[in-house]
Order: structure tokens, then sequence, then C-alpha cells
């Protein structure tokens, strides 16, 4: 489905992600003509956005027609609030779409009615086309109706759909969350690299480059993660040095595997 068949879309809180996808979505041909952005105050980028594009901007949904979708990409503490706003707004045929870490199926029914609502977990790689979103529908989610979302996350990346939201936490804790852990690779990396003798600037710029690098390289091949860095490592070379490191037991798989079930925990209780 492309895109320029989505008749009116409503975006409620244009913020870090809703702005990512947005821009994403304008680029990719949905037409500015259809969206309306709703967001009590909008940042330079998004007032920006708004003005390049010619987008329909209102501070409340008050006094909107029902649209044929309906994203909501506000706080999760803000969306006890944001769903009684737009429950007037949610025709019978709108399809909510709500990236919320947390807000699961049941709540956003128990606000909106038993009409097509989609969870979707994105990231913000969306922003260059680069995204990971998935997908879990309730009941009233058809073909129709996820072929729909489904265009718009395609728009910004890769997706997948799930049939059992329990897993969303996971996933949220694993690709909603992970560009963070990435960007922190970028972080220690740079500071182990001053730390080594490097001037901040080229420690800064060797980190960036090594980790946009390594994510471009994997993006495009077709080898697995694991056989990529084999192939970085020479035997009783330097990488092989590093690696017994962050390999040990006690080292990086144990970190990385708190941190995400710290995520995933925390996306369970942030479902109230
Ligand atoms: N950031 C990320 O990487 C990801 C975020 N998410 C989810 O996306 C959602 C948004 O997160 P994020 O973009 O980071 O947060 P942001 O705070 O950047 O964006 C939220 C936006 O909503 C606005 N807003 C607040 N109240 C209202 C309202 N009543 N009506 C309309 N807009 C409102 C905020 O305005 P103001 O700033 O003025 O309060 C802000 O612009 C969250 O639920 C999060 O779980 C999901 C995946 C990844
Ligand atoms: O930190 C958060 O709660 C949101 C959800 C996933 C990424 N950011």
């Amino acid at each position: 489905m492309a895109l320029s068949a989505i008749s009116s879309l409503v975006l409620v809180g244009a913020g870090k992600m809703g702005g990512a996808m947005l821009a994403g979505w304008l680029d990719r041909g949905l037409p500015a003509a259809a969206v309306t952005l709703v967001d009590p105050a909008l940042g330079p980028e998004m007032a920006d956005l708004v003005a390049r594009h010619g987008l329909a901007h209102a501070t409340t949904v008050e006094g909107l027609a029902a649209p044929a979708v309906l994203v909501l990409a506000v706080k999760p503490q803000m969306m006890a609030g944001v769903l009684a706003a737009v429950a007037p707004v949610v025709g019978p045929e709108t399809v909510v779409v709500s990236v919320a870490a947390g807000t699961t199926l049941a709540t956003l029914g128990g606000a909106l009615g038993d009409g097509p609502i989609v969870r979707v977990m994105p990231n913000t790689p969306a922003q260059v086309g680069q995204g990971m979103s998935v997908g879990v529908g309730n009941a009233a989610v058809g073909p129709e109706q996820r072929a729909v979302v489904d265009a718009l996350m395609r728009a910004v990346g890769a997706t997948a759909w799930i049939d059992d939201e329990g897993l969303m936490d996971a996933v949220t804790a694993v690709s909603g969350s992970g560009p963070a852990y990435v960007f922190l690779l970028a972080e220690v990396l740079a500071a182990a690299g001053r730390a080594a003798g490097l001037p901040a600037d080229l420690a800064a710029l060797l980190a960036r480059q090594t980790v946009s690098g390594a994510g471009a390289l994997l993006a495009a091949s077709e080898l697995d993660p694991a056989t990529l860095r084999r192939n970085v490592t020479s035997p009783a070379g330097t990488t092989a040095a590093a690696l017994a490191v962050l390999m040990a037991d006690d080292a990086l798989q144990p970190l990385m595997t708190a941190a995400v079930a710290a995520a995933a925990k925390r996306g369970r209780e942030l479902a109230g």
C-alpha cells in the first residue's frame, strides 16, 4: 500500500519519536495535506517541518474530524489524559496506532473502544529510514488495517509483527531502547580511546565512524554479526586480546542481559 493512499493522519505528540516518523513519512509520499500535527508546543525542528510542508498544526484535538489514522506518540505518563482527549475524534474506521512503551492494547481499547488499534514499537533510526518497528494489533485489526500500519512503518525501516502482546516489553528493551545502547558504545569507546592516549576529538571521530561504519557493514552484509566479528579477529592479534576481556563470562553478555531485563521490567511497570 502506498502512503499516498492515506487520506488523513493525525499525529498526537511531535517529539523525538513522532517527529522522526513523520519526517520519514513525508519523505516517502504521505501527502502533507493529509497530516495534522497535535502538540501543545512544537520544538524548533518540528516548527521548521510544519513550515516547510505547510502542515496543519493544532494544540489540541478538539474539533478535529475522525481521521483515517490516529498516531499517539506521547510519553506513557501523559497517555491517560491524551486518551480521554482523543476519544471523541476516534471514528469506527479510524486506525489508532500507539508507539508508547508499556501502554497496553487493553488500556488503549478501554479508553477508545473496540475499533482497530495497533501498538507499534519503533526506534529513532526511523529518522534516516533505518528504523525497526514491531506491531501487534487488537482483534479489530484485519489485513486492511495492518497493511496501512505496515506501510507507515516500512516507510521508515524494517517491520515485524507479533501475535503475543506479552513480548512487547522485550521488543521495547531490545530494539526500542537499543539505539541508546549503541550510542553509549560510541561514547565509552571514545572515552577508552582518550584513556589510551588519543586526543579527545580524534577519539570521538574514531569511535563514531567505527560504530556507524560497523552498522553500515552489518546492514549491507549477508553475514551474521558473529562472522563479521571473527573477520576482524586475527589469531593472537589485538582484537582477540580485547574480546577476551569483553567476552569473559562476567563481562558484556551478562551486562546486556541485565540491561535488557531492566528495560523490559520498566515497560511492565509503565503498563501500570
Ligand atoms: N524516543 C524513542 O526512542 C522512542 C520512544 N517511543 C515512545 O514514543 C513516545 C514519545 O516519546 P518521545 O518522542 O521520546 O518523547 P518526547 O517528549 O520527545 O515527545 C512527546 C511529545 O508529545 C508532546 N505532548 C505532551 N503532551 C501532549 C498532549 N497532551 N498532546 C499532544 N502532544 C503532547 C510533548 O510536548 P512537550 O515536550 O511540550 O511536553 C512532546 O513534543 C513515548 O510513549 C515512548 O515510549 C517508542 C520508541 C522509541
Ligand atoms: O525510553 C523509553 O521509555 C522509550 C521507549 C523505547 C525508547 N524510548
